[in-house]
C-alpha cells in the first residue's frame, strides 16, 4: 500500500492506532531446533468436490459476492491507491499470498497430525510437500485469471517435470486437491475463483507457466512457494514469498509468514511450542494471533503488515493494514542478529567471528526462511546475514520479497562487499559478493561491511 492510500487508512482508523512493535532489550535465549519430520496427509476428493459445490452454490445466491462487487471494491482500491503503478497488482499479490498461507496451515497442519508418507525429495535431496507445488498452482492460476496468461511470466522454485513422472500420479491427485480447496476460497479473499474444478492437466499447466528465465529486461513475478522447507516440514517457521521484478528490479514483495509468532521472544522457540502456548494464552485479537503479510512497493517508502485472513470472513482490503518500521536500534551490544538455522546454508563459525569483531553480544536468533527478513522489517531483529559455502549461488526467489519489504521498511540489504544485490541475472544473484548482509539501520549495515573482510582473511571460507 503506498503512502498516498488515504482514504483506505480512513476506513480502517484503528489502524493509525496501532503501535508499532519496537525493539526492546529482550533477550534471547540460544536456539534449540529439534527436527521431527511430520507425516502427512489424507483424500477425502468426494467430499471436496461436494465442499466445492456447496460454496458455488453459495456464491449464487449471493452469500459471496458476486463478481461484479469483487470488481467495485477492487476499482474503489485501484483508484484510492491513485497513481501508484502496482496497485492492482500489489492487491492481487497480497490476496494470492493470503490464500497460499492458508493453504499452507493446512497442509502443515496435516504434516503435524499424519505419517509421514508424502514428504518427497527433489532431485538434489530437499524435502519437498505437496504445499510447494499446490502454492505454486495456485498463485499462478491466480495471477492468470488476474492479468491473463500473455501478460504473466513467472520464475519460481518447482519445476513440472518431477510431478508429471507416471510414479508421481499419487502425488498429482493430492496436489490438485489441494489447488481446488484452496481455489474454491478465492470469493472469500476477493478474487475470482475458477468456475469449475481443475483438472490435473489444468494444475500441471499452472505450475508449467512458471518457466520465466528472468532477466533484465520486461517484467516477471518471482515466486518461491514454500521458502524454508524444512522449517515447513518441522512444523516450525517458513514463508511464501512473491516478487515482482521490473527491468531487473524489484518492484514489489510480498512475504508471507504463516507461523509469525504473537511475540517475538517466540521467534527462538519451536513451533511446537507456540502451539502449546497460544492454547494456554487467551488472545485479544484473533486476527493477531500468530502469522503475516507483509508487502511493500518500490519507493513508497513504506512497508505494511496484515494478519492472517481468516477464511470465515470476507477478506476487506486493507484487511487491518498496518504500517511496519525497522528497529532504531544502533548499539551492536543491544541488537540481535539472526541467521539460518542449518549450518549447510550459512556459515554459523564465520558469523560468529564476526559478530563478535562488531560487538554484538547476543545470541544469535536462528529462524528458518525468509521470516528473518521479516523479522527486520518489522523490527524484531537488527541484522541478517547469510554466508553459504563457495559455490552455493543464491537464488533470487530467496531473496527478492524480503529485500524490498525491509528496505521499504527503511533498511538496508546487500552483499558482503555491500554492493546492491542484482537480481537481472536470470535465476541467481550472479555477482554476489560472498555473502548477504541486511540491516535495519546503515550505521549498522556499515560496521559490519566494514568488518567483513578481516574476518573473512582468519576464516577458512
Ligand atoms: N547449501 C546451501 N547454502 C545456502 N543456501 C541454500 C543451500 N541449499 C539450499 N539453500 C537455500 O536456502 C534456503 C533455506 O535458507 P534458510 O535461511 O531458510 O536456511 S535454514 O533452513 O534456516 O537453514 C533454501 O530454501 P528452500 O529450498 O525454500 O528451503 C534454499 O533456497
Amino acid at each position: 500500500m503506498p503512502s498516498n492510500c488515504t482514504s483506505l487508512v480512513f476506513r480502517a482508523p484503528h489502524v493509525l492506532g496501532q503501535t508499532r512493535i519496537t525493539n526492546n532489550t529482550n533477550k534471547l535465549t540460544p536456539t534449540i531446533h529439534v527436527g521431527t519430520c511430520f507425516p502427512w496427509y489424507g483424500k477425502k476428493t468426494h467430499q471436496k468436490k461436494k465442499l466445492f459445490h456447496i460454496v458455488s452454490q453459495l456464491k449464487c445466491r449471493q452469500n459471496y459476492p458476486s463478481s461484479s462487487v469483487m470488481e467495485d471494491e477492487r476499482n474503489l482500491v485501484v483508484s484510492s491507491l491513485g497513481p501508484d503503478k502496482y496497485s492492482k497488482e500489489l492487491d492481487v499479490a497480497v490476496k494470492a499470498v493470503q490464500m497460499a498461507c492458508s493453504l499452507c496451515q493446512k497442509v502443515q497442519g496435516s504434516l503435524i497430525s499424519k505419517t509421514n508418507s508424502q514428504i518427497h525429495s527433489k532431485d538434489d535431496n530437499s524435502p519437498v510437500t505437496v504445499a510447494d507445488w499446490s502454492v505454486q498452482a495456485t498463485i499462478s492460476w491466480i495471477l492468470s485469471k488476474s492479468f491473463g496468461c500473455r501478460n504473466v511470466s513467472i520464475l519460481a522454485e518447482e519445476d513440472v517435470e518431477s510431478l508429471s513422472k507416471p510414479d508421481s500420479k499419487g502425488l498429482l491427485s493430492a496436489v490438485v486437491e489441494t489447488v481446488n480447496d484452496c481455489l474454491v476460497q478465492a470469493p472469500h479473499f476477493g478474487l475470482q475463483g475458477p468456475e469449475k474444478l481443475l483438472g490435473s492437466s489444468d494444475v500441471l499447466e499452472a505450475i508449467g507457466r512458471c518457466n520465466s528465465e528472468g532477466g533484465p529486461t520486461g517484467s516477471f513475478w518471482a515466486l518461491d512457494p514454500v521458502d524454508g522447507t524444512l522449517g515447513f516440514v518441522r512444523g516450525d517457521q517458513y514463508a511464501v514469498a512473491l516478487a515482482l521484478i521490473e527491468d531487473g528490479e524489484v518492484v514489489l514483495g510480498v512475504l508471507g509468514c504463516p507461523n509469525y509468532p504473537k511475540k517475538k521472544e517466540w521467534l527462538s522457540y519451536h513451533h511446537r511450542y507456540h502451539r502449546i502456548i497460544s492454547k494456554l494464552t487467551p488472545t485479544t485479537s484473533e486476527s493477531w494471533d500468530k502469522g503475516c503479510v507483509l508487502y511493500a512497493t518500490k519507493g513508497s517508502g513504506k512497508a505494511w503488515m496484515q494478519p492472517l485472513h481468516q477464511t470465515n470472513k470476507l477478506l476487506a482490503w486493507p484487511n487491518s493494514a498496518i504500517p511496519i518500521r525497522v528497529s532504531a536500534i544502533d548499539d551492536p551490544a543491544l541488537a540481535t542478529f539472526c541467521e539460518p538455522v542449518e549450518k549447510s546454508n550459512s556459515s554459523h563459525s564465520f558469523t560468529a567471528g564476526l559478530a563478535h569483531s562488531v560487538g554484538l553480544r547476543k545470541q544469535p536468533l536462528r529462524v528458518y526462511s525468509m521470516v528473518k527478513y521479516a523479522a527486520i522489517a518489522r523490527g524484531d531483529a537488527e541484522i541478517f546475514m547469510k554466508f553459504a559455502r563457495t559455490g552455493y549461488k543464491e537464488k533470487i526467489w530467496d531473496h527478492a520479497a524480503g529485500m524490498i519489504i525491509i528496505q521499504e521498511a527503511g533498511g538496508v540489504v546487500t552483499d558482503a562487499g555491500g554492493s546492491p544485490l542484482d537480481f537481472s541475472k536470470g535465476t541467481f544473484l550472479e555477482g554476489l559478493d560472498r555473502g548477504i548482509i541486511a540491516c535495519g539501520g546503515a550505521k549498522l549495515h556499515e560496521r559490519i561491511i566494514k568488518s567483513v573482510d578481516a574476518s573473512w582473511k582468519c576464516s577458512s571460507l
